[in-house]
């Protein structure tokens, strides 16, 4: 089991140099020390998930006394309630698990996460399900976002309906212990509740019951995903750069970014059950990093979730020719041998030949190190992540060690990696044209915005 980095390619002209190297492992040693000493004062919970034994078990207590009642899980959730859960099945219940039959998914119920409020597709997946079989998963931190309070009222209307006191069997919180308002609904009407620790903010709580519920009751090993996790963090826990793979990453893309206009950080897997995986990392590095300092200047490298080789027929012209303002991290995954090699047919015929006897894992591969060598060839620095394999104890180390480093990019850019006050003023206009009461302020900014003039519209 391992997990590596290959940064090789980071170093070019009009990239990263050896100077600003040596210049930053003293840079690095101090967001070291920054973050550690938050983590000390218990303000990064996410640091400490992995040994998280007692919180491990509200899920696995959970989970078996579910046994296999369930056929459909729906997790209710927006941004981190979604993504991560999201990304853990396509990562770890590939090919299409929620058409297979209930043999092939080893009894285990089908995963349905609504992740957003379009009323078509929440009307298509209600008239789908087979409520009687149906658990619903009401996952916020906050405990209050719009969006998913929305789609819990339509849920409860419809379980009411059907079940009347019943209903809340149907029913489990994933929410803060304290905060928020699914919590006082849980204990009023008796409604199972787990918990997402205080100091765990929505982006890093993949790996507490938001992430490893889901992916318990779809059968996946979540002590695993904490064994990955924990082994990151103990290959983490010092400050030389050499054996800290979050800190090298988060330190060459901001050096990157910072010193040599490499604003757009791209993650490009080359393996389909990371797809998710890249939309799960831009979250977690947009909303960590795009912030105003304290001096009024704003910063924040721009993610961008690309696939290979998919996306080398779509965003990789941008990537070679466009501005020269990107790095690019691929993720590869070895010895990918399914399906023994292509099959010698055409032998006349040059542009079909040359594949048969190569397998198409060694197509992958040797296309992700073209692609990685033609971009270092046009001064586009690179790196590439290798796990041993998609599996539960790899995906949890990747996830840490993304975490960890948004954690250190965060001292590096000196913002605070771990609040969002830009999405607010969004959330406080929402409430303020659905008439939430309290919201009068947001309501007088709003009516001060110039209304839409008719002569600026074709
Ligand atoms: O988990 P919740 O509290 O419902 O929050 C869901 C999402 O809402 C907000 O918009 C935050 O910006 C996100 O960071 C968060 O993940």
């Amino acid at each position: 089991m391992a997990l590596s980095i290959d940064y090789t390619n980071m170093f070019l002209p009009g990239a990263v140099t050896d100077a600003d190297w040596e210049f930053a492992a003293g840079r690095f040693r101090a967001a070291h020390a920054a973050v550690m000493a938050r983590v000390a004062r218990g303000d990064l919970g996410f640091v400490d998930l992995p040994e998280d034994a007692a919180l491990l078990r509200q899920t696995t207590d959970f989970v078996q006394r579910a046994g296999d009642r369930w056929e459909d899980v729906v997790i209710l959730g927006i941004g981190g309630s979604a993504l991560g859960p999201i990304a853990l099945r396509t990562a770890l219940r590939p090919h299409a698990w929620n058409t297979l039959s209930r043999e092939e998914r080893g009894g285990k119920p089908r995963l349905t996460v609504l992740d957003n409020v379009d009323p078509e597709t929440i009307d298509a997946v209600m008239s789908r399900l087979h409520l009687e079989r149906a658990l619903f998963v009401v996952i916020s931190k906050s405990g209050g976002t719009a969006e998913t309070m929305a789609q819990y009222l339509i849920i409860r209307a419809a379980l009411d309906e059907r079940f009347g006191d019943r209903a809340k069997e149907h029913l489990v919180f994933v929410t803060d212990p304290a905060k928020g308002s699914l919590r006082p609904i849980a204990t009023k009407e008796g409604i199972a509740a787990l918990d997402i620790p205080p100091n765990v903010g929505g982006r890093f709580s993949v790996l507490t019951p938001v992430g490893v519920l889901p992916a318990a009751l779809i059968g996946i090993d979540a002590g695993q995903l904490l064994a990955g996790a924990a082994d990151m963090r103990r290959r983490c826990a010092g400050d030389d750069l050499a054996g800290n793979p979050a800190g090298t990453f988060a330190l060459l893309q901001w050096l990157a970014d910072d010193r040599h206009g490499k604003h757009n950080h791209v993650l490009m897997p080359y393996a389909d059950p990371l797809r998710d995986f890249a939309a799960w990392f831009v979250q977690l590095w947009a909303e960590s990093l795009g912030k105003v300092r304290k001096d009024g200047t704003h910063v924040g490298p721009t993610p961008i979730a690309a696939l290979g080789t998919t996306d080398q027929h779509a965003q990789v012209q941008l990537f070679m020719e466009g501005p020269a303002d990107k790095t690019i991290t691929f993720v590869e995954v070895a010895g990918r041998t399914a399906l023994g090699p292509i099959p010698k047919l055409y032998a006349d015929v040059p542009d079909l030949a040359y594949l048969g006897g190569h397998s198409l894992g060694e197509l992958l591969d040797a296309e992700r190190r073209a692609t990685a060598g033609a971009l270092a060839r046009r001064g586009r620095p690179n790196m590439t992540i290798t796990l041993d394999a998609v599996d539960a104890w790899h995906v949890g180390a990747l996830i840490f060690l993304l975490e960890l480093a948004t954690a250190y990019a965060g001292a590096l850019y000196d913002i605070d990696a771990f609040d969002q006050p830009g999405v607010e003023l969004g959330k406080q206009f929402t409430y303020a044209i659905l008439g939430r009461p309290g919201s009068d302020a947001a309501r007088a900014e709003w009516d001060q915005l110039p209304k839409p003039d008719p002569r600026r519209r074709v």
